[in-house]
């Protein structure tokens, strides 16, 4: 059985830099998968090549055996949207929007009605521990709380797989341990894979299997058991 999600030998560069010199990534349904390395190293690249938003220079993303170099940049989106969900280091909720509204936007965007899309957020703001928030704006709520918001945001769809890059990095040890706790139990649940880019070793414990990156190339370090 091919993996739900496969880049193979990617190399990337900005202008002349290499950031990527042939990397592999794969991941499993239901599997979490952390990616550990130096800074610089190349792992958000890797993440966003992985997901679509990178157009890797040589070598291949494949995504339910769908080669997504194959896809316009239209339908490259449009699968971004239905089927992955990003958290990353600072939240990058919407300002303008109330808590609520950020959760629910997704929904929105793929074709839900307000009060649906509205109840399925509650839902989520409710799992995530931070129901009192949903009527306030980002600009009003701790560190932690905009964390689990930017979690209910990147599950409440339903995506089949999660992208976090540094979800805690901002976080103090015991409210970091926290979000990674919700995080890896939703994903468990809804059968989501989670890639997750991490310093932590505490944090990457999560993990079935990590991998590390170093000067743009992978290694794997720890398999599933
Ligand atoms: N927008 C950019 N323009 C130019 N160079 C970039 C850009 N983004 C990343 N790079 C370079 O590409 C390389 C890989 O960067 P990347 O952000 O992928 O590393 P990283 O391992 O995620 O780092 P960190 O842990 O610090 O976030 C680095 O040399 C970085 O300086």
């Amino acid at each position: 059985m091919s993996a739900l999600l496969t880049a193979r030998d990617v190399t990337y560069f900005f202008g002349n830099t290499p950031a990527l010199r042939g990397a592999d990534l794969t991941v499993d349904a239901g599997e979490v998968l952390a990616v550990l390395g130096p800074s610089g190293s190349g792992k958000s690249t890797l993440l966003h090549c992985a997901a679509g938003i990178l157009p890797p220079k040589t070598g291949s993303v494949h995504y339910r055996g769908v080669d997504l170099a194959g896809l316009d940049d239209r339908r490259r989106s449009d699968l971004r949207l239905r089927e992955f969900g990003f958290v990353f280091q600072f939240g990058q909720l919407i300002d303008e929007l109330t808590c609520l509204e950020n959760v629910s936007l997704p929904l929105r965007l793929l074709g839900q009605g307000r009060r649906s899309a509205d109840e399925t957020a509650r839902t989520w703001l409710d799992r995530l521990g931070v129901p009192d928030v949903a009527g306030q704006r980002p600009g009003q709520v701790s560190g932690g709380q905009a964390q689990r918001i930017a979690v209910a945001r990147a599950l409440a769809h339903r995506p089949a797989v999660i992208f976090a890059d540094e979800p805690t990095g901002a976080l103090d040890s015991l409210q970091g341990e926290q979000v990674m706790r919700l995080l890896v139990e939703a994903v468990r649940e809804t059968d989501a894979a989670l890639v997750l880019i991490t310093h932590d070793t505490r944090i990457a414990a999560y993990s079935d299997r990590e991998i590390v990156v170093r000067d743009g190339r992978t290694s794997e370090t720890r398999s599933a058991a």
